[in-house]
């Protein structure tokens, strides 16, 4: 609950003006799904492929923004979801300075990715839903956590002794056990030209 003596400040530059000077559609990309699902190395194959084409853009990452702005927060259900309120609105700073900007976070529960939506206009969020099933994240256990989770080395791990709510309709659904980075990739690049989030004439009127 925001204090009632602290009064919301306008500002004479808007939103608009920002974007417009940087030729895009400031807008939120929200990778979600299990550890070892394909979150970041998504988000950063994306990052690079707007980047070539001169979108101005950056990447919250879960493990990353848990070394500083998070690191007082744990696995807990109720961590998680203050862990996805401060992202959200982390987010939503840097959409309103006119940025692209990409998460990757399990952001396990939908309440808490319905939140976030509701912070941000038409058009300004997509959520890609990377599921690729447990199994295959538990196969390819990048850092080894699956492992440790399954001997009870670490408590509530998503997946195994902590819940993960699947969207129900996601704008996109990639599975990287069955389809590589680079078609991932171009799926969500088509869903963001078609909606004119982003230009697919742009790379080509650079050249
Ligand atoms: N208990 C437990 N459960 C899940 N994940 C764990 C846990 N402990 C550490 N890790 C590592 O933390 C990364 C997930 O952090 P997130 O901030 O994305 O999680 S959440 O959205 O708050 O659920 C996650 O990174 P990714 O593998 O990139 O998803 C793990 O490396
Ligand atoms: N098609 C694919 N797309 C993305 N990652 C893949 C793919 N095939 C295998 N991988 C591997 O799966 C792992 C995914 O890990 P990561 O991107 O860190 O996931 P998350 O951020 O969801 O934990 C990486 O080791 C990556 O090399």
């Amino acid at each position: 609950m925001v204090d009632a003596n602290i009064v919301w400040q306008d500002f004479k530059l808007q939103r608009q003006d920002r974007a417009q000077i940087k030729g895009q559609k400031p807008c939120l990309i929200w990778f979600t799904g299990l550890s070892g699902s394909g979150k970041s190395t998504l988000s950063n194959a994306l990052d690079i492929e707007l980047h070539k084409r001169h979108y101005h853009t950056y990447v919250l990452d879960g493990d990353n923004i848990r070394h500083g702005l998070n690191k007082d927060l744990s696995f807990s259900d109720s961590d998680r979801i203050e862990n996805i309120r401060r992202v959200a609105e982390a987010s939503k700073l840097l959409v309103d300075a006119g940025i692209i900007v990409m998460t990757a976070f399990i952001s396990p529960f939908k309440a808490d990715r319905e939140m976030v939506k509701a912070l941000f206009g038409e058009g300004e969020f997509t959520e890609v839903f990377v599921n690729t099933p447990l199994h295959i994240c538990e196969q390819r256990d990048p850092k080894g956590l699956y492992q440790k989770a399954r001997r009870g080395d670490i408590k509530n791990f998503t997946g195994i002794d902590s819940p993960y709510e699947p969207p129900e309709s996601p704008d996109i659904m990639v599975d990287t056990s069955n389809e590589t980075t680079e078609e991932s990739i171009a799926k969500i690049i088509s869903y963001l030209e078609e909606r004119k989030i982003i230009n697919p004439l742009r790379n080509l009127e650079d050249e």
